[in-house]
């Protein structure tokens, strides 16, 4: 690999006596890997139909390495959200967030979702998850990820930090911050990321990076974790970075996470020698089996409380929702009904008032009132499972009828009349509607295979 040589001599005073080591790991083939979506299927369960060639990833519960000639994101089971495709070292920073059922979570840095759909998953359908990107472009992949692995607690927005000051007022006790970067731990995995670090010095990323922290602290709660990570290399996007918020904020420190498996300490001599860095976590690819990260995790203790008070409001759907429920489900819905310019959610627990937020998503979308009528959303599909449905067609994952589905084509077959989830051995991939002896697809256009 054609590496700057700019590049090459910071790595060697960053590496000293590991340097060789650390450049024979671009030889090596890009490291690839999934993480189960356990709001789908528990990883014992999916053991047992997954068709592939898995290794356990050790600081990750969920996820696994796949060969490299394997193309998990091709398979039924990929778009019924049973597992996301993730490069293993970025599997970290949500892990040591901790996040419980119940948190209060802010991903501040979230497209195309990673680390959402991660944190979705720990949390179980309780609590919130406020997850944000500053490019509207971005958000819409990040939608798509938060609905394909049907989190239900998610609010999506756009907009930066200082929207959620007034709003959120330390209402967070669990924060993610996976910082914009120069990306150096991408370069064995996407070389076209060397020529944009050609062109964007460090010091923008950090001056972002600082920027971004310098505001964090008015979002946390008394009691609080914040986890700030990055995919490059460089000490002054990392402990640097980490160094000087320590010195601004008092009120916070690094928490030790245990380091084996090739986990490595930070630098606390890129960090004015501060000690406190050295508990951060330095993922180096001649170390371990991944592209490399860097991850510090911070306590923030103090006795601020949170300003959000829990209201305590429950809405009504419509008739023609309810109508939906008893014809075609064999659940309940329950929850906080929002209606939203004729789309019908259900909300969060403890949402904040978000006026003033570019809020792309409120929670699980259920569905649209079309006149007097309410036709589901493909959201609602993904946070069901076909027990939940009155009518099911169910295609194993090699039946051809499923490609046809996932491509927006009609399909013949016959079953009762009405709303159907249609699935692959048993998860919903989205609805279509039964009319005579074929199945209208309601697919939604973007998410079609091509
Ligand atoms: C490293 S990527 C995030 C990857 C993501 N966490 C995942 O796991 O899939 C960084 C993201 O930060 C966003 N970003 C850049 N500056 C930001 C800011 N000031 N506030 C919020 N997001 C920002 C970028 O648009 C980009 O999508």
């Amino acid at each position: 690999m054609n590496l700057p040589k700019i590049y090459l001599d910071k790595m060697k005073e960053l590496l000293k006596d590991e340097y060789d080591e650390f450049m024979n790991s671009y030889n090596d083939g890009k490291i690839q890997g999934l993480r189960v979506n356990t709001l789908k299927i528990s990883v014992e369960e999916f053991l047992k139909i997954n068709p592939f060639k898995l290794t356990k990833v050790p600081w990750c519960e969920t996820g696994f390495y796949y060969e490299e000639n394997e193309r998990p994101a091709k398979h039924a089971y990929y778009h019924a959200g049973l597992y996301y495709i993730q490069e293993p070292s970025a599997m970290l920073p949500a892990e040591v967030l901790h996040v419980e059922s119940g948190d209060r979570v802010l991903d501040l840095c979230a497209a195309p979702g990673g680390k959402t759909t991660q944190i979705g998953a720990k949390l179980k359908g309780e609590g919130i998850l406020i997850t944000n990107d500053i490019k509207h472009s971005r958000t819409k992949a990040l939608l798509k990820n938060v609905e394909l692995c049907g989190i239900k607690n998610a609010i999506v927005i756009n907009g930066v930090i200082e929207d959620l000051n007034r709003s959120c007022r330390h209402f967070f006790n669990k924060v993610l911050i996976d910082a914009p970067c120069s990306g150096e731990g991408m370069f064995r995995k996407d070389p076209s990321m060397v020529k944009s670090w050609e062109r964007t010095p460090t010091s923008e990323y950090s001056n972002i990076q600082k920027d971004i922290l310098s505001q964090v602290d008015e979002v946390m709660s008394g009691d609080s974790r914040l986890v700030y990570s990055t995919c490059t290399f460089s000490p002054d996007e990392n402990e640097e970075i980490i160094h000087g918020f320590l010195e601004e904020n008092i009120d916070y420190d690094t928490v030790e996470i245990p380091k084996d498996n090739g986990l490595m300490d930070g630098l606390s001599e890129f960090a004015h020698g501060d000690k406190r860095v050295e508990k951060c976590i330095r993922l180096w690819p001649h170390k371990l089996k991944g592209e490399g990260h860097f991850v510090a995790v911070l306590k923030k203790d103090s006795d601020e409380l949170s300003k959000i008070k829990n209201k305590d409001k429950k809405h009504k759907p419509l008739e023609s929702f309810s109508k939906f429920v008893e014809d075609n489900l064999n659940c309940q819905i329950h929850g906080e009904f929002r209606e939203i310019n004729e789309n019908l959610y259900i909300v969060p627990d403890n949402m904040p008032n978000l006026a003033g937020i570019r809020v792309v998503r409120s929670g699980w979308l259920l569905g649209k009132y079309k006149k007097n009528r309410f036709e589901p959303s493909q959201a609602f599909a993904m946070g069901l499972t076909w027990k939940d449905a009155k009518r099911v067609v169910n295609f194993s994952s090699d039946d051809p009828n499923v490609i046809k589905y996932l491509k927006g084509e009609t399909i013949n077959v016959e079953s009762e009349k009405g709303w159907t989830l249609v699935c692959v051995d048993n998860y919903p991939l989205g609805w279509a509607k039964q009319m005579g002896n074929t199945l209208k697809n309601y697919y939604p256009a973007p998410w079609r295979w091509m």
